[in-house]
């Protein structure tokens, strides 16, 4: 079920806070929410996956002339299918190693156009005309949909709006686009190679939209290893999803929801049939490099005493990606 979010800005009172409930317990209870009405319009979203496949459709050399670089930071440039393999941190959260498994996806990431840590790697007009600047503005308007995100979660958890403002006041955010080429389904059949591997992200919230191909699952937080289909097929479901720095935060309050990109929906595993492509994009927000991860200090009680130590969300993003990359 998708929660409308113009219960938040236009409800009454009674609304709004039945809004900021309900997202609370669907990422509680299903390790992610679907929203509607957040405010990024079909005709924006219509027009940007139409950037997304032309920039995909480019050839290889041309994305080559913004490649990510072989480390995994900064976040930056086109990733080739195989140089990012998120099978390399599926364990982490289980205490497990590397899994034997290859992503079979291509990508390009951005940050803020005013970032001035890390510069961004821009596709040139002449590749493709006005895409850059296409993207930053995209990327202020996904963030004008997070604050309210991050504001009915605050609201949600009883903890101060406005902190958890200031501690994302930099927008230090990551907009990530994806395309899983066609593959046969006989290709994922064994497990070393899958669309996206299991794992959690780093930052506070992802927001997630996909094409109707489908195929994006999230973990049931109610039973370890199963994982159920998120099965959008409408574009403008933006599909949110916690991540490890919420988690700290609020000293597991909110856990990180689990996911992975796998076979969509209704396609026989044990068949030769063809996998469509499927485009997908995800905005990975971020707090402030310098904040501390250290769990906000109305989450740590005698009954749930501190479970994290003291890390800075940059050095905690860097821990974690380190083993990202092998370009
Ligand atoms: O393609 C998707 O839907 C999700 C991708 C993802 O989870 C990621 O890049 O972290
Ligand atoms: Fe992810």
């Amino acid at each position: 079920m998708a929660l409308n979010m113009d219960k938040f800005h236009f409800g009454t009172k009674d609304e709004k806070k039945r809004f900021c409930r309900e997202l609370l317990k669907s990422l509680k209870e299903r390790g992610f929410a679907k929203i509607r009405s957040h405010g990024v319009f079909k005709t924006v979203l219509d027009i940007q996956f139409d950037y997304i496949r032309r920039f995909f459709s480019l050839p290889l050399d041309v994305k080559m002339k913004v490649k990510h670089p072989a480390q995994a930071t900064p976040n930056r440039g086109y990733s080739y299918v195989g140089q990012e393999n998120v099978g390399n941190i599926s364990g982490f959260n289980k205490g497990l190693g590397p899994a034997n498994t290859r992503d079979i996806k291509e990508s390009i990431d951005f940050g803020a156009a005013f970032d001035d840590l890390v510069e961004n790697i821009e596709v040139p007009d002449e590749d493709l005309y006005e895409f850059q600047v296409w993207i930053d503005g995209l990327f202020l308007k996904l963030c004008e949909t997070q604050r309210h995100i991050l504001s009915a979660l605050a609201i949600a958890l009883g903890i101060d709006a406005s902190h958890l403002h200031s501690i994302h006041g930099r927008v230090e955010n990551e907009f990530r686009l994806l395309h899983y080429p066609a593959i046969p389904a006989s290709e994922l059949r064994d497990g070393t190679a899958t669309r996206c591997a299991e794992h959690t992200d780093f930052g506070t919230i992802t927001l997630i939209f996909q094409d109707a191909v489908s195929g994006l699952q999230v973990e049931d937080p109610s039973e370890p290893g199963t994982f159920r289909d998120v099965g959008s097929s409408n574009l403008t479901d933006l599909i949110l999803i916690a991540g490890d720095s919420l988690q700290r935060l609020t000293n597991d309050t909110v856990k990180a929801g689990r996911h992975r990109v796998t076979y969509p929906p209704g396609v026989d595993k044990d068949s030769d049939e063809m996998i469509p492509e499927r485009y997908s994009m995800a905005y990975f927000v971020k707090a402030d490099r310098k904040t501390s991860l250290l769990p906000l200090k109305q989450f740590i009680t005698d009954e749930n005493p501190c479970r994290y130590e003291d890390v800075t969300a940059w050095d905690y993003n860097n821990q974690r990606s380190a083993s990202l990359y092998e370009g």
